[in-house]
């Protein structure tokens, strides 16, 4: 395990402990050696019982501890755990992409430092498609977002709007517009909207439309892109996991999956 690499991952939630759990259970090539959470008392009562318990520190020290450093918290504290795996020249694997999109300036001190920013599928699926499609030509990209209410409730732009979403009997569009709006207006509902962006066409020209949808059960999320090379449509049905119901299940998985492509002989997909 000697030349394993070292996780360290910021926050403890549906995405962070799940992803820390999995870490302890023993991943080849992979090792976690620190956590950080704002509970402190039930993140030492979740890693008291790991095999190998991470150390428990502040979020910016989280690079100190690691080669990669996962963020899996809120993204308001986004920039913390950013700007000190990217200081110390770490791969940092964001789940909080939407906070990335104001902030691109970090891929120039990432470039001075010489740290990576790998931003894993998450919650959708297809951006090696839209990626490879993205060398070439491309007309259009979309993506569609179907929630249950209860999935996007307490957004800011629904907020600021004065949208209530709770009560909906029938699907309603809540917004229609770019990506890098989409993520400013819904930072904990549309971090796929941020990667798709980054994947494909960026977020000034990546289209986003969110519904509530109560007759939805799942975060249904329908990409489309026409490009030169390929036509693609594509949809992924989410289960919203117990902790979080705004975050799919499917994303600590999508997380643990990238972790691996880190040091696998064998990686599957562009
Ligand atoms: N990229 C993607 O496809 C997806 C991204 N996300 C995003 O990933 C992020 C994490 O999502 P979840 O795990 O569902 O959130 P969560 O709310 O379940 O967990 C967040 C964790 O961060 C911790 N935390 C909060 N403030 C902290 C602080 N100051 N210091 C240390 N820890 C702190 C909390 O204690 C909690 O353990 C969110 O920003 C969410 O929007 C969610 C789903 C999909
Ligand atoms: O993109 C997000 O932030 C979360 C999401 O829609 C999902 O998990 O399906």
């Amino acid at each position: 395990m000697a030349d394993s690499l070292r996780v360290a991952i910021g926050g403890l939630g549906a995405i962070g402990g799940h992803l820390a759990r999995a870490l302890d259970a023993g991943v080849e090539g992979l090792r976690l050696t620190a956590v950080a959470a704002r509970d402190q008392d039930k993140a030492r009562q979740t890693i008291a019982g790991f095999r190998n318990p991470p150390a428990l520190v502040a979020l910016a020290d989280l690079a100190e501890h690691a080669d990669v450093v996962v963020e899996a918290a809120p993204a308001a504290v986004f920039e913390t755990i950013a700007e000190s795996a990217i200081a110390r020249g770490r791969i940092f694997v964001p789940s909080s992409v939407g906070a990335l999109l104001p902030r691109m300036h970090l891929l120039d001190r990432a470039r001075e430092t010489g740290a990576r920013i790998i931003v894993p599928t998450g919650a959708l699926l297809g951006l090696d498609a839209v990626r490879a499609a993205a060398e070439g030509p491309v007309t259009s990209v979309t993506i569609e977002t179907r929630k249950p209410p209860r999935g996007l409730e307490g957004a800011p732009y629904l907020v600021e709007n004065g949208i209530e979403v709770l009560g909906l009997t029938a699907p309603r569009l809540v917004f229609k517009g770019n990506a890098f709006d989409a993520a400013r207006g819904f930072p904990a509902n549309v971090n796929v909207a941020a990667a798709l962006a980054l994947a494909g066409i960026g977020p000034e020209r990546t289209m986003v439309e969110i519904w509530g949808d109560p007759g939805v059960t799942r975060n249904t999320h329908t990409i489309r892109v026409e490009a030169a090379a390929a036509r693609l449509t594509m949809t992924i049905e989410n289960v919203p996991s117990e902790e979080n119901p705004r975050t799919g299940k499917i994303t600590p998985l999508s997380i643990l999956a990238c972790l691996r492509g880190l040091t696998s002989t064998l990686k599957v997909g562009s």
